[in-house]
């Protein structure tokens, strides 16, 4: 499945616009699952067969089976991940995971116990990091970096594309090695990472509309692929809300739907580049049974120190800005999403 120049494309789905997911396969015969590929975390864990009756999260979804993989080698180690939403529990396999046509030999963990919430809304099994190998729990080699150590790519990037509107196929696409030119226009404008071994860059301001109101004497924006919505420290985004009329509501912030249209547009400066969200980008508009909804795709999350406090650029940020993740020269690049 290599085209000539080494990379592989890999079509995701999108579901909603919160959750962009791609399958890929463990074991030998194949077993298929769905995962978030996601920069925002560094290890590959999906449900395990021997997951608990009791998990509905587990139950609900695709389970990996070692007794009927003729490639699986036992690990054991215990694995677990506290994720702000949620968390996982398992132990450590090792068997043959294929990402966009390419083999690996991979260690990854198998989840025996899953929070319902937020799992139960899951689409997807489970998830890919794309992090760093420094931030992986147990110290675990990620996929990307088993997959560099085969010299099979063009270049050592991988690079990510969400569409914004669910009725058009693809959902998105994950090119590894490469960009796919089909899905942005113009040129890539390049930061360097904040520090080596995080998807992280300095931002040097938040403007609503022309005025800059937030993050004046530069913090950092994490370019995280496996969050659906933009988040920043929880009293900037109200402040940001109520500057844009917004209410919230026990699901987050919402404006009527009437005064979108004059909504002003959100601007990150990312490495002396301005990147705009107009309303398109950061309203989500649903047409419900009682009336329409426009739900704003921000969140407040307040991050501890030292990690916080951060602004988290989620999925509705790339589906805008085509984003290519650049492992050999440490930096990130976007480009005008099409
Ligand atoms: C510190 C460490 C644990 C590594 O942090 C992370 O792993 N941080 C991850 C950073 N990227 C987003 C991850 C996340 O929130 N989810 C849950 C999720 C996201 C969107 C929609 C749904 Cl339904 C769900 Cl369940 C995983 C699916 C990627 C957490």
């Amino acid at each position: 499945a290599h085209n000539n120049n080494g990379t592989v494309p890999t079509p995701l789905t999108n579901y909603l616009d919160t959750q962009y997911f791609g399958e890929i396969s463990i074991g030998s015969p194949a077993q298929m699952f769905n995962v978030v590929f996601d920069t925002g975390s560094a290890n590959l864990w999906v449900p395990s067969q021997s997951c608990s009756p009791f998990s509905t999260a587990c139950f609900t979804h695709n389970r990996y089976d070692a007794s009927k993989s003729w490639t699986y080698v036992e690990n054991g180690t215990g694995f677990s991940i506290q994720y702000a939403s949620g968390s996982v529990r398992g132990f450590l396999s090792e068997d043959v995971v294929v990402v966009g046509g390419i083999p690996v030999v991979q260690v990854f963990a198998e989840a025996t116990s899953l929070s319902a919430l937020p799992f139960v809304f899951a689409k997807f099994d489970g998830v890919l990091g794309m992090g760093y190998p420094h931030t992986a729990i147990d110290g675990i080699t990620p996929v990307f970096d088993r997959i560099m150590s085969q010299h099979v790519l063009q270049e050592e990037v991988f690079s990510i594309y969400y569409n914004r509107d669910p009725k058009h196929s693809p959902g998105g696409e994950l090119v590894l090695g490469g960009t796919d030119p089909n899905y942005y226009t113009g040129t890539f404008s390049y930061m360097n990472t904040r520090e080596v071994g995080k998807w992280e860059v300095t931002m040097k301001g938040v403007s609503v509309g022309t005025q800059m109101m937030f993050c004046t004497e530069s913090c950092t924006a994490v370019i995280d692929t496996g969050s659906s919505y933009i988040t920043g420290p929880a009293s900037s985004v109200s402040l940001l809300m109520k500057t844009i009329g917004a209410q919230q509501d026990e699901s987050g912030y919402r404006v009527n739907c009437d005064g979108v249209q004059t909504l002003p547009s959100v601007t990150f400066r990312l490495g002396d580049q301005d990147y705009a969200l107009t309303h398109e980008d950061y309203i989500l508009w649903q047409s419900q049974i009682d009336g329409d909804v426009c739900t704003v795709t921000f969140r407040g999350l307040d991050v501890p120190p030292p990690t916080g406090p951060i602004w988290i650029l989620g999925a509705n940020f790339i589906a805008r800005y085509y984003t290519e993740f650049d492992r050999r020269n440490n930096r990130i690049g976007f480009a005008a999403a099409v």
